[in-house]
């Protein structure tokens, strides 16, 4: 390849990763922000006496995350795995809020 073409492609690259790096800024934010109210959530719970997990929410919401995914071009399998990834730590912290 001639040394033209291997710097624009470094230039691409920088610009993409440079995309990527504020995209995941984005995304520990807003999960920081998703954790805030879910720790509200599980305070309510605690004080309540409510269960930690509530599988019909849970349900509608991985319904609604596949959609979304599929619109959005992002394997819906992907999407349901990463929610209830989530689901499963923010359950555990529920669990701990009532202990
Ligand atoms: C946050 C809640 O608690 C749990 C966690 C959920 C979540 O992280 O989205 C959803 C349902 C519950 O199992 C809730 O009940 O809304």
């Amino acid at each position: 390849m001639s040394d033209d073409a291997t710097a624009r492609a470094a230039a691409l690259l920088k610009g993409h990763r440079e995309s990527i790096d504020r995209l995941d800024a984005i995304l520990v934010y807003t999960l920081g922000e998703r954790f805030k109210h879910t720790q509200a959530v599980g305070k309510l719970k605690a004080e309540h006496d409510l269960p930690p997990s509530d599988p019909a929410r849970e349900e509608a919401q991985i319904a609604r995350l596949e959609d979304l995914a599929t619109r959005a071009d992002l394997d819906p399998e992907f999407a349901k795995k990463f929610l209830n990834f989530i689901i499963a730590e923010v359950i555990r912290h529920h669990r701990q809020q009532q202990s």
